[in-house]
């Protein structure tokens, strides 16, 4: 029987949270990745899942927006709720779910498109813009919060695969952005990317931070320190510990979650 998880005062929000998990299970097969994790996420801060390999916080993150049901073997317990309704309701369209939770990949995944394109498919599908000039005002908008539009506007019909990677990772951010999301979850996103563009992307976080709930797993603690306000520690599938990022990393209550910040484990 794991320890309940530690939940410092800061992180209990009066005005309700953006979304909620309550005792959710993830199991692969037979095998736990995720044991009974309840947290609430704040539309108002970015959240940082942090953990040794392997701990579930990638599998936990896919829960929000329903990722793992691409999972054959994966099944999902317990309860998550967007706005207070229930996201593994049968009558919930994952689509129109997909596009309120947009997610971010560890390797940027643009689609093999233009520029423009990439940007949108998504408002296209979702009947956002109804004449071109929309249309244009979406993808400019987009890629502008993304910080991208200087760097492309000049070439919107060149190919997403062609640029660096570090554009790359910021284009699907602007991909995310387009359809108008409340909930951004990240999944390593710098991992593939050099120092100057992690940097960038981790500027990015911060610009977009309080228009979006923002969630990112991220194994590097420099990094959660840098762009979170909210940390969760997970070790072995559970949720250890949740607090104010500053808290977290110098005042932790655990003792897993000190041994870990102090790398002496992980
Ligand atoms: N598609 C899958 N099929 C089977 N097992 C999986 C799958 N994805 C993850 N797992 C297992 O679930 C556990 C949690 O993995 P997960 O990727 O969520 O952890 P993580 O904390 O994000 O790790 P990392 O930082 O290495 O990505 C691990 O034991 C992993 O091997």
């Amino acid at each position: 029987m794991p320890d309940a998880t530690v939940v410092h005062d800061e992180v209990v929000m009066a005005d309700g949270a953006k979304m909620t998990a309550r005792d959710v299970d993830v199991f692969y097969g037979e095998k736990q990745a995720v044991d009974k994790v309840s947290i609430d996420v704040d539309s108002h801060y970015v959240t940082a899942f942090i953990g040794p390999s392997g701990c579930g916080k990638s599998t936990f993150l896919r829960c929000f927006n329903r990722m793992n049901d691409t999972i054959d073997i994966a099944r999902v317990g317990g309860r998550i709720e967007l706005d207070g309704k229930d996201i593994y309701d049968p009558k919930m369209d994952v689509v129109q779910l997909r596009a309120r939770v947009g997610m971010v990949f560890q390797k940027p995944n643009p689609f093999p498109k233009s520029i423009y394109e990439n940007i949108a498919y998504g408002p296209r599908i979702h009947g956002l813009a109804s004449a071109k000039a929309d249309m244009d005002e979406i993808v400019e908008r987009s890629l502008t919060r993304a910080g991208l539009w200087n760097e492309v506007k000049d070439r919107l019909d060149e190919s997403g695969t062609a640029m660096s990677g570090g554009q790359q990772q910021r284009l699907c951010i602007a991909r995310a952005i387009a359809v108008d999301p409340e909930v951004i979850l990240m999944d390593e996103p710098c991992s593939a990317l050099d120092p100057i563009a992690t940097a960038r992307i981790e500027e990015l976080i911060d610009d977009l931070r309080g228009n979006y709930a923002i969630v990112i797993v991220t194994h590097n603690m420099q990094q959660a320190a840098r762009v979170s306000q909210r940390t969760a520690f997970f070790h072995l599938g559970n949720l250890v510990e949740y607090g104010g990022t500053e808290a977290i990393f110098t005042n932790p209550r655990a003792d897993r979650t000190r041994d870990y910040i102090t790398g002496r484990f992980g």
